[in-house]
């Protein structure tokens, strides 16, 4: 695509946990002018200097030529450690790994149980959250705790080698959107709780500057790099979300959220009250297990995922009786972090392929379906969902989710909404100006609900299926019920 001289180009990252894309966009429009990317390794620990290697190879062959401002967004909370010369001091602990699940009970008790919790950061540690990972490092690896000077965030990382290759370098930054995702940065006080950072590690330990939504982190030569933030929240600035809307990720990870005005203070403490990247919140819940049950389901049954699309769109809705708790990785929400899957209800008539594949794509969803519930209970209004992520793709899974949520489900057209939110954070830190840039998101297809009784049907027997299962957690959450 071609740009004449005055268009001014914005790009944006999106250093995600599977590969890091690049886009380059019209700073005015956010037209797509370019896009990298490159693929990052496998694993839930992950050198954090993988990521700025695939960095390097996205933007290759001039990628970010003419571009006057860039932004990164990352996957959030991941804990990456430094020592006193800014050398990584072991591998980064990702968001999905779940070692810290004991470390985050006990904190969890520590400050007074969850309400506590709830009141001073607008969340309940899990084992996702950075300071959950500071607590299991002090303990189980009290070497490379004691080498740590300095902890930051994989998008904070990025941002850093990014100004430090040009000398830009001058200190550690970070943004409140992201920041709000280590538990030891409250959104009630806009600021960092240092006490309960030294209560998580045992002691002091630096932490990078929260800029403000549009302040940049520096300079690297001509390039503005602006604050960058969490994956999420960039996606958020990404979509240009409205009231009413709740956007549904179907990555790596499955993220339900929704900009809000305020801090939401859950009581059950399944939302995490996490800021925005716009000086707003962004309640979120976020599932170990999305787009990569599919990934499961295609492997198990000897298929691409375009064959499982078309077995599970074909296939009876509730699958015969067939019922998939999604939990291959653990889980999150509901915070099962030693949960395996379970496969309910086989019997020889639902013992195809197309029922299996209808199963895992009805369980996916009805795990996400309680994710949206608890943002309904706590007054976040649910007028449509806007369906992203890799997995957003699949027509049975636009069809499905609009049954099983019972709302309008729009999906974008297909782009890199991480990345061009990021290219959208930049274009507005280099304007100057009060408010982002307006960027147009084009819809690609609005699918009604067509059978909202079926999908009611699926919701109650996954619900049964899970109270069967997992009696012991936590006794109310907010697993599958439908909206409306
Ligand atoms: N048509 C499809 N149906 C189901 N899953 C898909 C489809 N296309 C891509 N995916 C899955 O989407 C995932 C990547 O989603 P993406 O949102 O890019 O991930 P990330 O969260 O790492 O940014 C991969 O696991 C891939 O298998
Ligand atoms: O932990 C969360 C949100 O709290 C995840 O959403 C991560 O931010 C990872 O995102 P992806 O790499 O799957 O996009």
């Amino acid at each position: 695509m071609t740009t004449d001289s005055s268009t001014t180009l914005v790009a944006g990252v999106d250093s995600s946990t599977q590969s890091c894309k690049i886009v380059v966009c019209d700073a005015a429009t956010g037209r797509t002018v370019r896009e990298g990317r490159a693929s990052h390794p496998d694993g839930t620990q992950v050198s954090a200097a993988a990521w700025w290697d695939a960095f390097r190879t996205a933007r290759q062959d001039g990628l970010l030529d003419g571009v006057a401002a860039i932004a990164v967004g990352g996957q959030q909370h991941g804990m990456v450690t430094l020592d006193d010369a800014g050398e990584l001091v072991r591998d980064a602990m990702l968001w999905n790994d779940t070692s810290s699940a004991d470390a985050a009970r006990a904190l969890t008790a520590e400050l007074g149980g969850p309400r506590a919790w709830v009141d001073a950061v607008d969340l309940v540690p899990v084992a996702s959250f950075t300071g959950t990972k500071l607590r299991w490092l002090a303990e189980h690896e009290p070497e490379h705790a004691a080498r740590t000077r300095t902890v930051v965030l994989p998008h904070d990382w990025l941002t850093g080698q990014i100004l430090a290759e040009t000398g830009g370098f001058t200190e550690w930054t970070t943004d409140r959107g992201d920041a709000s995702g280590t538990a030891y940065w409250s959104p009630v006080t806009e600021d960092y709780r240092l006490d309960l950072l030294r209560m998580a590690f045992g002691r002091d330990v630096e932490v990078p500057r929260a800029l403000g939504p549009a302040e940049p982190a520096g300079h690297a030569g001509d390039l503005l790099v602006a604050a960058g933030t969490g994956d999420n929240a960039a996606a958020a600035l990404g979509l240009g979300l409205e009231p009413g809307d709740v956007v549904v990720s179907l990555g790596t990870s499955g993220a339900v959220f929704a900009v809000h005005d305020s801090v939401v203070g859950d009581e059950r403490g399944e939302v995490a009250g996490f800021a925005d990247a716009t000086g707003r919140h962004l309640p979120l819940l976020a599932t170990l297990n999305a787009a990569r049950v599919l990934s499961a389901a295609a492997a198990t049954l000897g298929i691409d995922l375009t064959e499982l699309d078309r077995l599970a769109g074909e296939a009876p809705a509730g699958a015969g009786g067939l019922t998939l708790l999604p939990f291959l990785d653990g889980e999150r929400t509901p915070n099962l972090p030693t949960a395996t899957g379970t496969l309910a209800g086989i019997t020889r008539a639902n013992s195809t392929p197309g029922h299996l594949a209808r199963a895992y794509v009805e369980g996916m969803l009805c795990n996400l379906a309680g994710c949206v519930n608890a943002l309904q209970r706590n007054g976040i209004r649910t007028n449509r969902v806007l369906l992203i992520g890799g997995a957003a793709a699949s027509r049975t899974v636009r069809t499905v989710a609009a049954d099983i949520f019972g709302v309008p489900v729009v999906v974008p057209e297909p782009a890199e909404y991480v990345a061009r939110g990021a290219a959208r954070q930049a274009a507005w830190a280099l304007s100057g100006d009060a408010e982002p840039p307006a960027w147009d998101v084009p819809v690609a297809a609005e699918v009604q609900p067509q059978d909202a009784d079926a999908g009611a049907r699926t919701l109650r027997r996954y619900r049964e299926v899970l109270d069967a299962t997992h009696p012991d957690r936590s006794a109310e959450d907010g697993a599958a019920q439908q909206l409306g």
